[in-house]
């Protein structure tokens, strides 16, 4: 199996920013010094096995797993056999577990005749995908395999970042209600696999993953893994985090909440929703295979979260809202969970569009690292200030606003909803839809389905920024009695629906967004490195 060759070619296991094997494998025999590859890797083992049918020089360094088929001498110069005797290799930390490979017939027979060793290893494909795939070192000896294995275990136990015990929350509900299948079919078999314990709890009601996490002994795990959409994921995140701040000894309705402390263990998102933008931000791509091997691997980055607040008091955390036209439709696709999720979709988009129709907003933000400079042409009167002279004010009639912390890529946005922030860039989108004619606010969104010049209209307005608060102005909204009903049942006071992270969230006041640089850590490689690599 070509898994990665030395010299010209770049691995298809290649990547950025190698890691050594562990330091327990380090202190294995040493590399006799003949060797050509001891010259820049410790050499841990040598030896012989049959790979893909043939016999091989097998060298295990601090780093990685190199074989060459062993040829019969030949005369030098002859390229035939430079070619296929060229080396390949495995980077070990491509590696998540190791089996002796045993021939047994039937499967009460126990231990059977050893052939090997078996490794289970992650490679990557094309589009940030990841596969596992198994390698088989092929030796009969008893004696031979043992060492090897025992060093192979050895080299897994020491990568000391990956998870050995993860909760798991299940939505059975999510998209079309395949969430079950998804685990059980291809989640939980890799976890065995890589000896990962589970406990799982498969939630009942919306809000279950929230009350389950406050109470559960969340010590006994190193994760916690959400299987669903964006709605359950966003909801396991704002659980850890608000368990992290009691932790901590805040209240939610004080004012230190908005100086919040990072999440105690790292959230995995399986994708099993209807539209997985977190996930599909996360990992360049909503696979179910890339997002368990990501979390088995123990890749992790830090993400940056919102909190949304009214009058000092928490609502929840979050990754990306929406208000005006995107909150509307999701309250409309709520209303009619009945339909199948894309029915609905389209649906309350259809309907929302025919409806569309302006807040009027005031909008003040605060841009970010905004300089003594920026502040000195506030002071001098354009725009209006809120009192604080670095903050923006803008007033108007808005058909959507957009506040996002991620880039929030989704199949209708492959280049994501803002896809000029980052996973952990320090900062938000703000994305503003003034108001305007029908036609040009669909041909905005369509613009979306393209990379580029997605923001190239008159009405629309992009800041990048730490913190925003949106107020309605007209709290009395003079929206038909058809509408009223539609969006918000029999509400008495009028409250304004937004979108966070597919959630819906109503609110009859201000809201207020902050943004707090890497509050939690998420698995899964940061999609620019992943890319990276590949350009590399
Ligand atoms: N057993 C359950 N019954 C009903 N709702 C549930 C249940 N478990 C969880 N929920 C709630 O369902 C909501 C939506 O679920 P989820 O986001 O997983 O699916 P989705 O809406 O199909 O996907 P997406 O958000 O990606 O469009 C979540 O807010 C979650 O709290």
């Amino acid at each position: 199996m070509p898994l990665g060759r030395r010299g010209g070619r770049v691995s298809a296991l290649g990547g950025e920013g190698d890691e050594e094997a562990p330091r327990a494998a380090a202190a294995a025999p040493r590399a006799s010094p003949q060797q050509p590859e001891a010259a820049s890797e410790q050499v841990l083992l040598r030896g012989i096995f049959e790979i893909g049918r043939s016999s091989c020089d097998v060298v295990l360094t601090v780093r990685a797993l190199r074989w060459r088929p062993i040829e019969p001498e030949r005369p030098t110069g002859d390229s035939k056999c430079d070619l296929s005797c060229k080396e390949e290799f495995l980077k070990l930390k491509d590696i998540f577990s190791v089996k002796l490979k045993r021939r047994t017939l039937l499967p009460q027979e126990g231990n059977g005749t050893l052939l090997g060793i078996t490794l289970f290893i992650c490679l990557k494909k094309e589009q940030n995908k990841l596969k596992d795939s198994t390698l088989d070192l092929i030796n009969l000896s008893e004696d031979h395999c043992d060492i090897w294995y025992r060093q192979f275990k050895k080299i897994l136990a020491g990568f000391s970042n990956r998870p050995k015990s993860l909760k798991i929350l299940l939505n059975p509900q999510s998209h079309k209600k395949e969430a079950t299948q998804v685990y059980y079919e291809k989640v939980e078999p890799l976890l065995k696999i890589a000896g990962i314990k589970t406990d799982v709890t498969i939630t009942e009601y919306e809000g279950h993953a929230l009350s389950l996490l406050k109470e559960c002994e969340l010590q006994e795990f190193d994760g916690v893994v959400c299987v669903g959409g964006d709605g359950s994921a966003s909801e396991v995140a704002h659980a850890l985090l608000l368990r992290a701040q009691r932790s901590a000894g805040m209240e939610a309705d004080s004012d230190s909440i908005l100086t919040p402390v990072r999440a105690q263990v790292p959230l995995g998102i399986i994708p099993a929703g209807s539209t997985n933008v977190l996930a599909h931000s996360l990992h360049g791509i909503a696979h179910v295979v890339t997002a368990t091997l990501h979390i088995i691997l123990g890749h992790v980055q830090p993400v940056d979260v919102c909190t949304f607040s009214t009058a000092g008091r928490l609502l929840r955390f979050g990754f990306s809202a929406m208000f005006g036209f995107g909150g509307k439709t999701l309250a409309l696709a709520e209303k009619h969970r009945w339909m199948s999720p894309n029915q609905r979709r389209d649906f309350a988009v259809i309907k929302a569009l025919a409806k569309l129709k302006p807040e009027d907003c005031e909008i003040s933000f605060l841009p970010l690292n905004s300089s003594p400079d920026l502040q000195e042409r506030k002071a001098q009167g354009s725009p209006k200030s809120d009192g604080d002279a670095r903050w923006h004010v803008i007033q108007g009639q808005f058909l959507n606003v957009s506040i996002m912390a991620i880039p929030c890529l989704c199949s209708v946005a492959p280049g994501g909803l803002a896809p000029n922030t980052r996973l952990n860039n320090g900062s938000m989108a703000l994305i503003i839809a003034r108001n305007t004619s029908r036609p040009e606010f669909i041909k905005h969104l369509k613009r979306y389905a393209s990379v580029k010049n997605q923001f190239n209209f008159p009405f629309i307005e992009t800041y990048t920024v730490e913190e925003v608060k949106v107020y309605p102005r007209n709290k009395t909204r003079a929206h038909s009695p058809e509408e009223e009903d539609q969006l918000h049942g029999t509400a008495s006071e009028t409250s304004f629906p937004w979108n966070v992270d597919g959630d819906l969230m109503e609110v009859t006041s201000e809201v207020h967004v902050k943004l707090h640089p890497r509050l939690i850590d998420l698995y899964g490689e940061s999609t620019e490195e992943m890319n990276d690599a590949k350009v590399t």
